[in-house]
């Protein structure tokens, strides 16, 4: 499968350097505005392949997307140290505008995975701009946030990330909702399991939990600038799903119907992805507090989207 990118900064190169290195792609094309960092990119990259993969990875225009199964978006703008990902809204709207007239003539058929922050408005604003089944639109959603809580709950327990069987909900961003009332470690509820191997998940260990998943890029980036080998890595998951229609359970974002009570509005819940894009939604059990918690992510997230012209 070709696969593009469009953005190939830190988060788009990092996609690709994950895609080259699993072996996900036929052929990767990195297109952008900067057309030498694209060049730069794509030859880096190219590098890494005879280690790896049999990948051609070139840099290109945007004609080059013609025949790609899945084209990623990454362009845009990325937090400042203390930015909220909503106030990056306006100004990637604009770039989303001026990038998908340039890549749905090229490339209509291909499902769209996009990246930009904050990553569910984007997801439904292109699904809007591009009259493409939402199904074939894909945000990334909260599957970072979800490697996140499964990375600090395996270490907090001693197992693998792995094993431990949890999603975030709702926005990518600061309103997400830690689903712990349906977390599983292998087949057995999470508290359960704690019990059981003497590493209770106490009222204090959650919230150091939480606020490890909910302001992990906040840190990241007053230490390093910006995120990517994370995202990198989930995207090149969500694309292994599509390429081999794998039908992985994955928190991504899709404009959906109806979730908590609110109509029409992108964010993430688990769903079930393959050659066709996202093909079931699924909607875990709740607590009434976490049931609430997405109702507000939800509103919030269709409150901001609404207000965006298309
Ligand atoms: N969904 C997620 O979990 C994550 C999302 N992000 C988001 O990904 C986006 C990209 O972040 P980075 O790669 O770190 O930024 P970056 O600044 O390194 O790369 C963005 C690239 O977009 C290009 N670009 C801007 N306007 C363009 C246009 N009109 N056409 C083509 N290319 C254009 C720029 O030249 C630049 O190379 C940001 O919005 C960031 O917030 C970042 C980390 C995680
Ligand atoms: C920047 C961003 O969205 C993240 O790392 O979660």
């Amino acid at each position: 499968m070709k696969v593009g990118i469009v953005g190939a900064g830190m988060v788009g190169s990092s996609a690709g350097y994950a895609l080259a290195l699993m072996g996900l792609a036929s052929e990767i094309v990195l297109i952008d505005r900067n057309e030498a960092l694209a060049i730069a990119q794509a030859e880096d990259i190219a590098h890494a392949v005879p280690f790896m993969s049999s990948t051609i990875v070139n840099a290109g225009q945007y004609r080059d997307l013609e025949g790609a199964g899945v084209v990623i978006l990454s362009a845009g703008v990325s937090q400042k140290p203390g930015e909220t990902r909503l106030e990056l809204l306006e100004r990637n709207a604009a770039v989303f505008r001026s990038v998908l007239a340039e890549v749905l003539p090229v490339a209509p058929d291909a499902i769209l995975l996009i990246a930009s922050n904050p990553v569910d408005i984007m997801t439904q604003i292109t699904t809007r701009l591009s009259g493409l089944d939402p199904r074939r639109v894909i945000g990334s959603g909260t599957i970072l946030d979800t490697a996140r809580f499964r990375s600090l709950v395996g270490r907090h327990l001693g197992i693998s990330p792995q094993s431990v069987h949890a999603y975030v909900l709702g926005e990518h961003g600061d309103s997400e909702v830690l689903a712990w009332t349906s977390a599983r470690a292998g087949s057995v509820p999470l508290s359960s399991f704690a019990a059981q191997v003497g590493s209770p998940l106490t009222a204090e260990v959650r919230a150091q939990i939480d606020d490890g998943v909910r302001n992990a890029a906040y840190k990241i980036i007053n230490g390093k600038g910006s995120t990517y080998y994370g995202i990198g890595a989930g995207l090149a998951r969500i694309v292994k799903a599509i390429a081999r229609d794998q039908r992985d359970v994955l928190s991504v974002s899709i404009t959906t119907p109806e979730v908590a009570g609110v109509r029409d509005v992108a964010l993430s819940i688990p769903r079930v992805v393959g050659a066709e894009g996202v093909v079931a939604d699924l909607f875990p059990d709740l607590d009434d507090e976490e049931y609430a918690a997405l109702n507000r992510s939800a509103s919030l997230l269709k409150e901001r989207a609404d207000a965006i012209p298309l």
